[in-house]
């Protein structure tokens, strides 16, 4: 076995001259004009500055920094710089998958094809048998096996000594060792991850931010519900989903444009500016009650549709007119748009979402003719019994069981497909979006296929060049394991699901205020925090679980106070910036202070914190290894969560945290100890990650419960 010691590939990258002098003030700390003594020492002096942000993947890092030769401990000192915020930060799993890449280059005998590595992480039970682990020894093997005379070697094993022999020198990994027939475990040096824990205090948490979105335009389309009907729960999972990836994707680099798909256009317009004209005959106004409640207004309108034969007739004529660009009709539209519209700002405002453009299906209006005319010119769409159509490749009308993508309907009306089709060349040609993601319930799953596959053939869309994703979500089961309603079997209102959420919350905390505090927190702060709780809990039990699946919506589930809940999650942070509080590092004052800001930081009493004006990690116990290794592992968490549009990563990774700082905090002690103020780092930063966490879940962290 042979220990890779430090100079790394990235030492023949091009790196800016360190700094000589570094000087760092937490500006949002001196913004907020705090008391004096809490006023943040200049960190000065130089270290080797962590090497993470050298380990480059594809591209030239920014890279300010010379290569650890030093101690451990100074290796684990940090010297933060204006210029470590433009420091790259690729996901640990990256930079190890690189330096096993170019090791196999060197290894892989003539006549077998390039290796990509083969890297995960080392599951944390087994942590004594190192961080990650490499397993292409055993498959390359197989390969050379083929060669017969020409296979240079005897066993996986020695495939295995050869790939750590050719391993370049490099920071990033302490140790390596050969398991079993051929696994590789590997090691990452310790001083790395006391780096990366010390500087997302000096630098923020943002300087941990992956970049593999950089510069990238990505379009989620989410909540898009429809107007004059009710938002309903799918809505509400559409919403908090999409809401999470655009922050995910903001945070790593992309330019997000939210759009809200809303479903203001079609033939029930008709009925409803019909029946609008009839209300206000009658006297009433858009503002009156029987019009402002838009699903019984639309309940009624459809009744008379169906009943009334004059009514009807009306109707349809209306849908022609309005389509047609009548200026009335539009106007009674946009008031009915308009009412619906106040009633999802409510929801939206609840919910803290406040980035959705509203691009309704309307927007599109003007594309559909001339989209539909494309089709049928390069022979996408052919008639079919008077409508025009999309047929799945290879199939056509004589084909049974195949259910072909209407883009005309026969009366000459255009549907919800031809919106998209539109949609998407529009996001693609005009908006140049490198990624485009829908958010909606997998029911639509047919949908989306049908028309990713037309513009695809129709060659606006080439997956080469952009990635298009349909993320789709289960349903939400009521706690008799059926769809989602009220006992009477309505749908469930949105605001009095939030509601009841919030009011149980409301109750655990003002005894908990009582018993545990002796009503500590005033009667604001109880309502803040059941707040808070309420909404982070309905978001969280959504967004925990894998997308795709169902999941039952239970209040006494999401509201425990133990397990992956919000409302654990939610006490951890509050625990870690109370420690933070006993230890003098930050005060009551400070916490208001982080309340209104916008990263949520508490002003620190950084004298408290740094060792010779330096923010250094010691890393002394496996706990604090464990704590220091997760956090160094935010990146490839977030990677990982925009490959596979999954939030329920996020979530994982936040319980994982506050798991791992739990034991740390049992099994090391903080306040009093020798390591005081590299544990308090340590929970400082850890505080700073879970905070991203939930903000990116679009939770808002408590300080106190
Ligand atoms: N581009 C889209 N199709 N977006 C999703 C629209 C969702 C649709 N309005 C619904 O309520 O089901």
């Amino acid at each position: 076995m042979r220990t890779v010691h430090f100079s790394a590939s990235f030492v023949r990258r091009p790196c800016r001259p360190l700094p000589t002098s570094a000087a760092f003030v937490p500006t949002r700390t001196l913004a907020r004009g705090m008391k004096t003594h809490f006023a943040p020492s200049l960190l000065t002096g130089v270290g080797p500055v962590g090497p993470l942000g050298c380990w480059g993947r594809a591209g030239p890092p920014a890279c300010a920094m010379a290569p650890f030769r030093g101690s451990p401990a100074a290796a684990a000192s940090v010297a933060a710089s204006a210029a470590a915020s433009a420091m790259d930060s690729p996901a640990l799993i990256s930079a190890v998958k690189e330096l096993f890449e170019e090791a196999l280059a060197a290894v892989v005998p003539a006549g077998i094809p390039t290796q990509l590595a083969m890297v995960a992480p080392t599951d944390q039970k087994n942590a004594q048998l190192g961080d990650y682990q490499c397993n292409n020894a055993m498959a390359l093997f197989g390969m050379c096996k083929k060669l017969g005379a020409d296979n240079p070697f005897k066993s996986p094993r020695a495939v295995a000594e050869a790939i750590l022999a050719a391993l370049p020198e490099n920071e990033l990994i302490k140790k390596t060792d050969i398991a079993g027939p051929g696994f590789i475990n590997v090691t990452l040096n310790d001083s790395l991850l006391a780096t990366t824990a010390a500087r997302i205090v000096t630098d923020g948490v943002a300087w941990l931010a992956p970049t593999s979105r950089k510069g990238k335009k990505v379009i989620i389309d989410y909540s898009s519900p429809n107007v004059a009907k009710e938002m309903h729960v799918g809505h509400l999972r559409s919403t908090i989903i999409g809401e999470s990836l655009a922050r995910t994707y903001t945070f790593c680099g992309a330019s997000v444009l939210a759009l809200n798909h809303v479903g203001d256009w079609g033939t029930q317009f008709g009925m409803l500016i019909e029946h609008l004209n009839d209300q206000k005959a009658a006297g009433k106004a858009t503002d009156d009650e029987s019009v402002s409640d838009l699903t019984a207004f639309y309940k009624q309108a459809k009744a008379r549709f169906d009943e009334e034969d004059e009514f009807k007739d009306r109707a349809r004529k209306r849908v022609t007119t309005l389509q047609g660009g009548d200026k009335e009709s539009l106007r009674m539209w946009q008031e009915i748009c308009d009412v619906s519209r106040k009633e999802f700002s409510k929801v939206y405002d609840r919910l803290d979402v406040n980035r959705l453009e509203e691009r309704g299906e309307s927007f599109y209006n003007p594309f559909l003719p001339e989209t539909v005319k494309e089709l049928l010119s390069i022979g996408v769409a052919i008639e079919s019994d008077g409508a025009v159509c999309v047929f799945p490749e290879g199939k056509g009308p004589d084909d049974e069981n195949v259910a072909p993508l209407i883009v005309r309907k026969s009366d000459g009306g255009f549907g919800y497909a031809t919106t998209d089709l539109a949609s998407i060349r529009h996001r693609i040609d005009v908006e140049k979006g490198d990624e485009l993601v829908y958010v909606t319930d997998v029911g639509q799953s047919l949908h989306f296929q049908g028309f990713f596959d037309a513009a695809k053939r129709a060659k606006w869309w080439d997956p080469e060049k952009t990635r298009v994703e349909h993320v789709g979500f289960g349903l939400v089961l009521g706690e008799d394991g059926k769809r989602f309603r009220t006992r009477s079997g309505d749908t469930v209102k949105l605001a009095s699901l939030l509601d009841e959420a919030v009011s149980r919350c409301h109750d655990n905390i003002s005894q908990r205020n009582e018993e545990a505090y002796g009503g500590k927190m005033s009667k604001d702060e109880v309502s803040e925090a059941a707040r808070i709780m309420g909404y982070g809990a309905c978001k969280y039990a959504d967004l925990k679980n894998n997308r795709t699946s169902n999941y039952v919506f239970s209040y006494d589930r999401m509201l425990e106070l133990k397990g992956n809940t919000a409302v654990y999650l939610l006490y951890a942070h509050a625990r870690v910036a109370q420690i933070l509080v006993k230890a003098g590092v930050a005060d009551e004052a400070g916490m208001k202070v982080a309340l209104e800001s916008a990263d949520g930081n508490i002003p620190l009493n950084m004298d408290k914190i740094l060792e010779d004006g330096k923010a250094v990690v010691h890393i002394t116990a496996p706990q604090e290894r464990a704590l220091a290794l997760h956090i160094a592992r935010l990146p490839e968490m977030l990677d990982d969560t925009l490959d596979g549009l999954n939030p329920h990563r996020i979530c994982e990774y936040l319980y994982e945290l506050a798991n791992f700082y739990s034991s740390f905090y049992t099994e090391c002690r903080v306040v009093g100890s020798d390591q005081q103020k590299s544990r308090l780092l340590l929970c400082e930063s850890t505080a700073r990650v879970m905070r991203k966490c939930l903000d990116l879940l679009g939770i808002e962290a408590l300080y106190r419960l």
